[in-house]
């Protein structure tokens, strides 16, 4: 029986990682063992079985009798214990959410609708290091999967709408406390039908601008706002988030050497949690739209194209419709005006699902397979 470690069960990407394990009874033989960064000895959560008390999530003699490691702790504990546990010479699987080691020559991203046959490859090779993808590098591919399969795109552009969780829960909150903070700011007006918009509208942005509005996470209002920058600067003058489009996507998809040029805006909004991403694909040819939509949902069993009209599209193919589903719709499936050859395309998709924990629980049923 595999013995399992879950470090950073208990935050959100593993408590989602958690609900999706027990739905599915994929706790039935492994041997859990929990860890914890700051609550040793307390109890383990509650899978059903019997599991021991929680253990030190940075005690190495601990990690290193697990033949697999899951982690959702963060890049700053991966950072700290993922090379001791290596050079204290451990063979086990290290399965990893955070982005610390994506980019790394021993590390396998996993996505397994997408690139099975990348993983399977390495699996065979002796990879034991395989790490989720960024979000929404993610349920882009997972989105247009089909399009890349058939060896269609020359070029993309991928253009973000980025939900407050891919910033973590506390970010959330404050999204939430900004959102109640603009409507207490005109709750009298709001109350009156005869009140004039204008008037709204600029005690709104009064508030916003307001020395008391709650910014401490995202340092500037995201409710009734935006902010088109997410993580730090490259030389390229591309975000962080911008680069992992390109170079995370030709890895997943095993492109490295003939890499297909990726690139775009990354902009976070006040979505709650699912992210959505519009795209202009250059195609390789000129493929009837029909022939497109067909090997688009074909691709995996959970993307979903939603038609082209505006009764469909706002139904399907929004933050509240993909929320807590493991659906991806992809739809605004048509030819730009540039050509046959230009596709536009917006998917949106659960970042806590696909986005993080789903990728995760996979690689670990694929190493029980093995
Ligand atoms: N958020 C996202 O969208 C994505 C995140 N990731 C990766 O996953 C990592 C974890 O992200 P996320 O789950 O958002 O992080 P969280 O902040 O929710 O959780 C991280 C850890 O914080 C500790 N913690 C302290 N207080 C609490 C509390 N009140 N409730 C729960 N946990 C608490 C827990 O560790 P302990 O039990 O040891 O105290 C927990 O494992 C990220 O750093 C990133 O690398 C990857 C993809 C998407
Ligand atoms: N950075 C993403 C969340 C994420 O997945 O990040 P990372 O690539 O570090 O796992 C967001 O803010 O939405």
């Amino acid at each position: 029986m595999l013995k399992v470690g879950f470090v950073g069960w208990r935050g959100m990407v593993g408590s989602v990682l958690m609900q999706r394990m027990l739905e599915d009874g994929d706790f039935k033989g492994i041997e859990p063992t929990f860890f914890t960064t700051s609550q040793v000895g307390q109890p383990s959560p509650d899978i059903g079985v019997d599991v021991p008390a929680l253990k030190d999530a940075f005690d190495i003699d601990a990690l290193k009798a697990l033949d697999v490691v899951i982690t959702c702790q963060g890049g700053d504990y991966t950072g700290e214990v993922y090379q001791k546990l290596r050079q204290a010479g451990w063979q086990g699987y290290w399965i990893d959410a955070a982005s610390t080691l994506r980019m790394a020559d021993e590390a396998t991203i996993v996505l397994d609708p997408v690139n099975r046959k990348v993983i399977d490859a390495q699996l065979a090779k002796g990879a034991k290091t395989f790490v989720g993808g960024n979000c929404t590098v993610s349920l882009m591919l997972m989105g247009l999967g089909g399009l890349f399969e058939a060896d269609m795109v020359e070029w993309m552009t991928s253009m973000t709408y980025q939900a407050a969780s891919g910033s973590g829960a506390k970010h959330m909150r404050e999204l939430l406390v900004q959102m109640g903070g603009l409507r207490d700011a005109v709750a009298g007006e709001l109350d009156d039908p005869a009140s004039a918009i204008l008037d709204i509208d600029r005690k709104v942005t009064q508030a916003m601008r307001g020395g008391e509005f709650p910014v401490d996470n995202f340092g500037a209002p995201l409710a009734g706002s935006l902010l088109p920058w997410i993580d730090t600067k490259m030389d390229s003058g591309q975000s962080r988030e911008e680069w992992k489009a390109g170079v995370e996507s030709n890895k997943i998809l095993g492109l490295q050497a003939n890499p297909v040029p990726i690139d775009g805006l990354c902009v976070r909004i006040g979505a709650m949690r699912s992210h959505s991403q519009a795209f202009t694909v250059k195609l390789k040819r000129d493929v009837p739209l029909d022939e497109i939509e067909d090997r688009l949902a074909k691709h995996n069993e959970w993307v979903k194209v939603i038609p082209n009209d505006k009764e469909a599209t706002i139904a399907g193919l929004t933050p509240t419709a993909a929320t807590g589903t493991l659906q991806v719709p992809v739809g605004r499936l048509r030819k730009l005006a540039m050509g046959g050859e230009y596709l536009s395309a917006f998917t949106v998709g659960d970042q806590l699902l696909w986005g993080a924990a789903e990728p995760l629980k996979r690689m670990l049923q694929i190493l029980r397979e093995q």
